[in-house]
């Protein structure tokens, strides 16, 4: 199989800068990646595509394809069942782009358990209180949630230093040199 095919996982403590640095990325090669779509329960809103801005399938179906093993992950918010099929991810791949996957630690262990082959990508801060200036600095959380991602980064850069857990790690502590670093290495695994 094409290198150019495999998915590509960021992770990181939430506030590590994985959302800045894709916005980045996009902006500069807007053809090149995608997304994968999710499947969910929820009633389609005005304006939604069935198969753009989800799959949109009855609980039935979902727990069918849950109980196939087709689910990389899947949850219930307020109702309705979300998540995200092995075959949502290559349907990226089929369409000529790389399919980058933003996911937390528990995410990378499922997506770890599926034969998709990614490469593991891991975004960190240069320390845990730099990541709480930066969270409090972005504005979007309440003070719990906050200290939640504050708790859960811990355990982020634990499990990223076990052993073949990423392909690599970027320190984001200066930006710019953060965001080259990540480019060459997204260019390399890509090229
Ligand atoms: N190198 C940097 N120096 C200073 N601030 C940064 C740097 N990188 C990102 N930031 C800022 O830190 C905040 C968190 O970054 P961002 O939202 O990209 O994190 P994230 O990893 O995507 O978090 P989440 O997982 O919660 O979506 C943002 O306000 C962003 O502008």
């Amino acid at each position: 199989m094409a290198s150019a095919s495999r998915p590509i996982v960021l992770s990181g403590p939430s506030g590590a800068g994985k959302s800045t640095f894709l916005k980045r990325l996009f902006a500069e090669y807007p053809d090149k990646f995608g997304f994968s779509v999710s499947h969910t329960t929820r009633a389609p809103r005005a304006g939604e595509t069935n198969g753009v801005d989800y799959n949109f399938v009855t609980r039935e179906e979902f727990l069918a394809g849950v109980q196939r093993g087709e689910f990389i992950e899947h949850a219930e918010f307020s109702g309705n069942l979300y998540g995200t099929t092995v075959q949502a991810v290559k349907s990226v791949g089929d369409k000529g782009r790389i399919c980058i996957l933003d996911i937390d630690m528990q995410g990378v262990k499922l997506v770890k358990a599926t034969d998709l082959n990614p490469y593991y990508l891991s975004v960190q801060p240069p320390s845990i209180g730099e990541l709480e200036k930066r969270l409090r600095g972005r504005g979007t959380e309440k003070e719990a949630d906050i200290q939640g991602r504050l708790a859960a980064a811990q355990g982020e850069l634990d499990y990223a230093k076990e052993e073949g857990a990423y392909d690599k790690t970027i320190v984001n502590d200066d930006l710019e040199a953060a965001y080259a670093e990540f480019k060459a290495f997204i260019n390399k695994v890509t090229a």
